[in-house]
Parts: C-alpha cells; structure tokens; sequence
C-alpha cells in the first residue's frame, strides 16, 4: 500500500511538474507568438517603405532624365550666349559712347526671379533686349539643377537607410524563422508533456481503484474477523457442550457400574428388575443425547474449522495480495474506524486494568497522533492472544510524546445516526467528525438506549469495567460499552438501575426524564474520573447534559477530574428540562447551595431548578446554534425567560451556525438515492423525483410539475398551520406536495392522520407521518421546493440540506433561517449569497407570496431555476468553519485556564 501511496505521490508531483511545465511552456510559445507578431508589423512596414522607396527610385530617374534633358539644354543655351557674347562685343565697339541701360539692368540681381515664359514672345533671340529672359531661364534652370541635384542626394541617402532597413528585415527573418523552429520544438515538449500527464492521469485513476479494492478487502478481513469471532464462540461452546459430555459419559459409566450391580440382584427382586429397565432407558437416553450432542459438537468444530481456514485462507489471500499491491498504506489513509477501534481497545484495557493508566495515556496519545509504529504493532497483534498483545504495545512506550491538540469528550444524549430524534443528534456526529479530522482527539459518551440503531455501532462490546455512580443515597453499577459511530469512538452508559433508564424504546419523552438524564450525567463524569482521563474539554449539549456542568465544578473538579473546561451548547432553549427543585439532590447536587436566582433557580418559578440556566452559570463557555438566534434569546419575547441569564453571561455566550455532515449529505455518494448526482451533473435528480412520485403514487404525468416537500418534527415551532397551509396553496398553484413528519404532541398527530386520510391515493399529495432517514434522503433529492416556515428556528438543518440536494427553500426570516437562506430578489443582499425565498410575517399572506414568487421562477425559466439549483449546490454548508470557531473557543479557554493555574 506503502507502494501504492508512493507511486500515486510521485504521480502526483510528476503531475504537477509537467502542469508547471506546460504553463511554461505555454507562456513562452506566448510570448514568442507576440514577439513574433510585432517582428511581422516590422517587416511590413518596412515593406511598404520598400514599395514607397521604389516608387521614389522611379520617380528620381525620371527626375534623372529630366535633369540630363535640362542639363543639354543648359549647354546649348550656354553655347548661344557665348556665341551671342561675341556678337555683342562687336556691337559695343558701336555703341561705346551711349549711356546704354543694359549695363546697369544687367547685373544678375535684377534677374533672378525672371523665369523662361517671360522671353517666350520675343522673336528673334538676338534682339537686344531678349538677353535677359535668357539669362534668368538659366538661372532658374541652374538653381533647379541645384535643387535636384541635393533632391537627388536626399534619395541616395534614403535608398542607403532602406537598404540597411532591408539587411535589418533580413536579419529579423533570420530570427522569425530561429523562433519557429523553437515554436515547433516547445509545441512538440507540449504535445509529449500532455501525453505524459495523460499517462500519468490513468496511473492515478488505476491506483485509486486498487486504493477501493484494497479498503474493500480490509473490510472483507473485518468481515472476517467477527465470522473468526462468532467461530471461536462457537468452538467455546462446543468445548462446554464437550466437558458436559465428559461428564455424562462419567455419569453414564458409573451407571453401567450400577447395572452391573443391579444385574446380580436381577433374579432376586422384581423391583430390581424394573429398576433395572429404567435404567437401561436412561443408559439410551443418555447415549442418544451423547450422540447428539457429539455430532453437534461434531458440526461445531466442523463448521469452527472451516470458518478457521477459510479465515486463514481469505487472510494469506489478502496478505499476498495487500503484499502485492499496497505494502503499506500510509497512516493517514487508514479509516478513521481504524483508530477510534484501536483507542477504545486500548482504554479497554485499562479499565479492565491491564494497563496502568499513565501507559494507557501515551498509548491513547500515539493513537491521537496516527503513529505509524502502533498502527505497525496492532498489525503484528492481530494473531496474537490478548497478554502478548498488550505487552507488544507496551513495549511501544519508550518516552512520552506530546500532546498535538485538544482532547474533547461530547456528554450527549443524542448522536446521529444511531440515536437520533433531530438536530442535536447531526451536531454531535458533525462537530466530532470535523474536530477529529482536525486533529484533536474526540471521545463521546452516550447512554445505551434499547432502541439505538446498532447496527451502524461498529465493534460494540461490554468491558469487564463497571462504573459505580450515585444516585438517591445509594451506589448503581454502571455496565459500560465501546464501540465505534462513524469512525468516533464511544462510550455507552448502561445503568443497572431497577427503573432500567435507557430500557423504554423511545430517547425522550418519559415521565421521569429528569431522572434519567441527571443520573447519566452523572455516571458519565464518574466514567471520566475512573478511567483517569484528563480532558481539554467537556462539551455537554442540551437541558439532558446540562448537569454535567454544576456537577462538574461542584463535585468532579475537586475530585480530581479538574483538567477540563466547560463547553455547554444549548440547541434549543424552548426544552429547559424545569423541575421542583428538590428532584435535584438525586443526583447530589446540593439543593441549598444550587436553587439561588443566580445558579440553578428558574427565573419565573423559584420552586423549580432550572439545568439550561446551571449551565449557562456554570460554563466556561456557552453557545448556541446561530447569531441571529443568540440575539433573539437575548431579547424578553425569545428568551424564554433565560434573557436576563443570557444578558448577564453575554461575555461567554456566543452563536454558531450549526454546519451539515456533508460526507452523509451528499448527493453524489448517496446511496439512499435512485440515481447519485451533483451540481455538475444534475440530470439525476430528475430521475429521483420520477423514481419518488413512482414509489408514493404520485402523479408522473407532468416532469416539470413543481415538486414541493417538508420533513420535520411537526411541534408549534415549525409553524405546523404554516405547513398545512403550504400543502393547499401547492394543490391551487398547480403543484405536488410531500411531509414526511411525526409529532409527539397527540393532537397535532391526529390532526395531520385527519389530512392523511383525507388524500389517500391523492394524485399529488402525500403525507408521511413517520420518521424515515432514507425516506428523508430521498425527498431531499427529489423535491424543486422545500418549506421550513418556523416560528422561531433555532439553526435548522433541514435548508441547508435541501441546498446540498438541489432544493431551493422557502424559509420564515428567522433564527439559523436568516443566518442561511437569503431572498432571490432581495437586492440589499450581494448576488452570490442569494439561495433561496424568504417571508418576515408568520401568516399565511407571507408564506403565499413567498410562495407565488419561488412558482413563477420556476415557471417562467427553466434554465434560471437550473442555475439557481446548481449555485445553491455548491454552497459550502460543511461543518469546518463552525468547527474551527469551536476550535478558537475551546483553545482560547484552555489558554486562559492554563494562564491563570501559571499565576
Ligand atoms: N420524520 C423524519 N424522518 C426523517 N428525518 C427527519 C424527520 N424529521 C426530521 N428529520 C431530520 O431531523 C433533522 C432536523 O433538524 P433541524 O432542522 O435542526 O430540526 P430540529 O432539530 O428542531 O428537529 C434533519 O436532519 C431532518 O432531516
């Protein structure tokens, strides 16, 4: 397995290596594409300079030409005047004496702006007076010779640039085409990289599914182990049923000495005779029952025997095969069964005192800390007899490690699954779950009811360890069981009290809970005393524990069991468990001391003792289930007469929403479902409400038919005419309604039996008046509503269970309710955190117009609601964040404990 983890480890690295890699490589090959971009906006300029040189090239030849052209005439005009100059010289000798203007008009400044057109007239060139229109044309001929020519230098030096231009172009296509190569060559690593890690991606795929097949056959080996168990029983009996008939054989011997004996008086006595007869009756009686009671014994070892070898074979088997695979899996991935087993092993044997207490600590504290060389010990035990066990074990201990977090112990009287009525029982389960997954050590105690579901009890066994607790001036002996919940380990109390407390079939509801609970309150703190455990935290839940705390301060504290701080969670404060206050010394709390307005006395009856305010005085730290339900019991309507209490202990009490187990709650691996489905992937549920209306007898006719549900304890809280009046305003507005509800109040019971016979075989309405944790798995998967129009609430698990399924809520703005279900259409709220339909007013006008809006959405766009569903299922409901507030609070309190023994 070891293997297996390495291989999945390097696997993962190389996974994450060729990720970095192709990031890289892809920014490179980014980078060289805009490089490469910008190269080709270069050469194309220069391209088009090139066009234009060009063009500029052709233009300066003809300008060349032009110039040429002009340049002949030039030396033609020149020759003219030259000739003309003679001419004139001759003249001049003529005219010699004359004041002749053409002297002073002469001079080339008069003429520089005189341009060839000016003479174009004149008709004979000799003519005196066409000299200066000569003269300038030359001129101007001569400065545009000028002009070109340095025109003619600009271009030259431009063709020099733009033939270096070129060379540049040259060169950069030199490096265009270096960098397509390297394009090619990075393209190529990409393409080999994405085929590694597709390889490597299988790898994964095929080592998590030896990881299953390897869980699988632990399982198989567990499996085993308890045939191996009920086998070596069986053999115990059968040696019994072997020793009996030693026994009879001797019996039978001796009788057959009695024949004999007899047979000598035979002839003598005819009562002899007849005895003798009788006798021989019993012989074969005897010998029958013998033979019987061989051949069983017989089948016994037989059977003993097979379940040995099949045992040992499945076990060389596994060995092998887990050899094979998976030599040794990483302590971390073990199941956390694995070592809630493995603790509750070793607390066994130290309450049955096999091991010292201090041995029994370390052991506990390398089990805390998932130390590989127990786990290695407890796989080379395995064979083993119980004495060499515990000395490998003990061998263990070498020198005491320390502690790596907080050690918690829940005092409840509730624990999903296998004990649960509502709420309460989901927040012990999740709140250990995600503290023990945290890496704290977690330990709960729970009274052993008859009606528990025992078969999600793992390992469950009776320690030969008896608790001794008082009660009513006398000592009771305590039975005490172990056994693993969803990977916790726990504790059951079994009382062995005439009134058999925990022996009534149902948790709550008897006439004398107040007595039940106080005395396992009890028994649980002295459980903790006896077994010398030293908790960071004691955290009771609810009026049934709330005894632990002045129990604890007044009697375990200065016991000796005084390491713990207090943690009281109150889930409910309409359930306060009053009582006449003398109902409270049974337990031995001192009522003189106790029934004061500032303890344990009840605020509005001073005969009465009330265990939710003990434990509020008597607490380090005091929660409840929500921020908005924290404020609301602080105010005179919600407080149930606690207010003041509250107000007085505001400093230490705080609301925490409550989170969801979402590994039981998960549509995806649920396997109470029709079909598993997620938010990715939400086809599925379509397919659980077909398969629920087929399963209750619903109308199919309609898929898009909007599917309305409830599932709730049906008590005043949860707005029971609220629920009612949402089933008939489902039927008006054209939809299918399910309550899947019990009530312990009688009336309210009848009253909803009353409904249920009204619509039996009701197309579109079922009522289920039962509790039903499958049934309840499936309503959640299959409804498009789910309604929760409480009173007051104080957390509710119901909506945030509904999201996890797909369910949009429409909830009473109230409590845990306004803490997480916020309204569609509410704009003060910020989009993402908006899941759901919400009504402040608990009258049927709020629920319908909630209920009117949540319809038209859905009707009105298909895909809208498709969206909705999808947001809500990814909402994180999970308990890690309220477990990490518990976290700071039990941590800040032990910090401050630890502070104040140091001063
Ligand atoms: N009849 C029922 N069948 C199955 N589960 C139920 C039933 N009634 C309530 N539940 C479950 O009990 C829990 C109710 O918790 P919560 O909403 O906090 O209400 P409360 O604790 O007040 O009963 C949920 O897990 C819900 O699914």
């Amino acid at each position: 397995m070891e293997d297996l983890v390495g291989m999945i480890r390097n696997a993962e690295k190389n996974i994450v290596l060729l990720d970095q890699a192709r990031v890289r490589a892809l920014n490179d090959l980014g980078s060289i594409m805009s490089e490469k971009e910008a190269l080709q906006g270069e050469i194309n300029v220069l391209e088009m300079k090139l066009v234009e040189t060009d063009a500029r090239m052709k233009v300066a030849a003809q300008e060349k030409l032009h110039v040429e052209l002009l340049e002949d005439q030039l030396e033609k005009l020149k020759d003219e005047l030259v000739q003309r100059s003679r001419i004139d010289r001759n003249e001049s000798d003529v005219y010699k004496d004359h004041d002749y203007p053409l002297n002073q008009e002469n001079s080339p400044s008069h003429h520089s702006i005189v341009h060839p057109h000016m003479y174009k007239d004149h008709k004979h060139p000799l003519n005196r007076d066409d000299s200066q229109p000569m003269q300038s044309s030359i001129y101007t001929l001569r400065e545009e010779l000028r002009s070109l020519r340095t025109e003619n230098e600009s271009l030259k030096n431009d063709i020099q640039a733009l033939r270096d231009d070129l060379n540049g172009v040259k060169s950069t296509d030199e490096r265009v085409i270096i960098l397509e190569k390297e394009q090619s060559y990075l393209e190529s690593a990409l393409k080999n990289l994405e085929s590694k890690l597709s390889d490597s991606r299988e790898d994964v795929s095929k080592l998590s599914t030896l990881k299953f097949e390897y869980k699988d056959l632990l399982e198989k080996v567990e499996n085993l182990q308890v045939l191996l168990d009920k086998a070596t029983k069986q053999a115990d009996q059968a040696i019994l049923e072997l020793q009996q008939n030693q026994e009879l054989q001797k019996k039978v011997d001796k009788l057959e000495e009695s024949l004999k004996e007899a047979n000598i008086y035979k002839l003598s006595s005819e009562k002899l005779q007849q005895y003798n007869e009788l006798m021989q009756q019993k012989i074969k009686l005897l010998e029958d029952r013998l033979e019987r009671s061989d051949e069983e014994v017989l089948s016994y070892l037989q059977l003993y025997q097979e379940s040995v070898q099949e045992f040992q074979d499945t076990l060389n088997s596994l060995k092998e095969e887990s050899n094979k695979r998976a030599l040794n899996e990483p302590v971390d991935d073990l199941p956390r069964e694995f070592w809630s087993h493995l603790l509750l092993r070793i607390d066994g044997w130290f309450l049955e005192k096999k091991i010292s207490a201090n041995d029994a600590n370390l052991l506990g504290e390398m089990v805390w800390k998932r130390e590989r060389r127990i786990c290695n010990a407890y796989m080379v035990c395995k064979e083993k007899n119980e004495r060499d066990a515990i000395s490998t074990f003990v061998g263990l201990i070498s020198k005491a490690p320390t502690s790596p977090g907080l050690h918690v112990v829940h005092i409840a009287a509730e624990m999903a699954p296998v004990a649960k009525v509502g709420g309460l029982g989901d927040v012990v389960t999740g709140l250990s779950k995600a503290l023990q997954k945290k890496g704290h050590l977690v330990e709960i105690i729970l009274p052993k009811y008859d009606c528990m579901q025992y078969d999600r009890v793992r390992d469950l066994r009776a320690l030969d360890f008896e608790v001794e607790s008082y009660f009513e001036g006398r000592l009771f002996k305590n039975k005490i069981w172990i056994g693993t919940i969803e990977g916790l380990p726990v504790y059951f109390i079994e009382p062995l009290h005439p009134d058999k407390f925990f022996w009534r079939g149902q948790f709550y509801g008897e006439h004398d809970d107040f007595k039940r609970f106080s005395f396992f309150s009890r028994a649980a703190l002295e459980l903790l005393l006896q077994a010398g455990k030293k908790p960071d935290i004691i955290h009771c839940h609810d009026w049934q524990t709330a005894f632990v705390a002045p129990l604890y301060w007044d009697l375990y504290a200065p016991k000796g069991l005084n390491s713990a701080r207090i943690c009281f969670t109150c889930h409910n404060f309409e359930y306060q468990g009053t009582a006449p206050a003398s109902e409270m010394a049974s337990c031995g709390l001192d009522v003189q001391q106790l029934n004061r307005p500032d303890r344990m006395q009840d605020n509005s009856s001073h005969e009465r003792v009330n265990p939710i305010k003990g434990a509020v005085v008597f607490s380090n730290i005091v929660t409840t289930v929500s921020p908005t339900y924290a404020q609301e019991v602080r105010t005179a309507e919600g407080g149930r007469g606690l207010h003041t209490t509250l107000n007085l202990h505001s400093k230490k009490f705080i609301g925490i929403l409550n989170g969801i187990d979402t590994d039981a709650w998960n549509p995806a691996s649920d396997s109470f479902l029709e079909v598993q489905y997620s938010a990715t992937d939400v086809l599925g549920k379509a397919e659980n409400k077909s398969a629920l209306r087929r399963q209750l007898g619903l109308s199919r006719a309609n898929p898009r038919q909007p599917l309305v549900s409830c599932i709730t304890r049906l008590v005043p809280q949860k707005g029971v005419h609220l629920i009612r009046h949402a089933m008939y305003r489902t039927m008006e507005l054209g939809g299918q309604f399910i309550l899947l509800g019990s009530s312990p109040i009688l009336h309210i019971q009848r009253e909803f039996e009353g409904i249920v016979s009204q619509f039996q075989n009701h197309d579109h309405v079922r009522l289920i008046l039962k509790y039903d944790e499958s049934l309840s798995h499936r309503i959640y998967a299959a409804s498009d509503m789910f309604i929760i129009p409480s009173i007051f609430e104080p957390c509710g698990l119901t909506q945030m269970i509904a999201m996890r399924y797909g369910s949009i809520p429409i909830a009473r703005k109230t409590g845990g309710l306004n803490d997480s279900v916020f309204d569609v259409d509410d704009d003060t709220v910020p989009l993402q955190f908006r899941n759901g339909f919400t009504f402040l007013n608990a009258d049927e006008q709020g629920l319908s117009s909630a209920f009117e809006r949540a319809f038209n959405h859905y009707n009105n766009s298909a895909e809208t609601w498709q969206q909705l569903v999808q947001k809500v299922m990814n909402l994180d409901f999970s308990w890690d964040s309220s477990a990490s507030q518990y976290e700071e609070l039990y941590s800040k309190s032990v910090a401050r404990a630890r502070a104040a023994q140091r001063t």
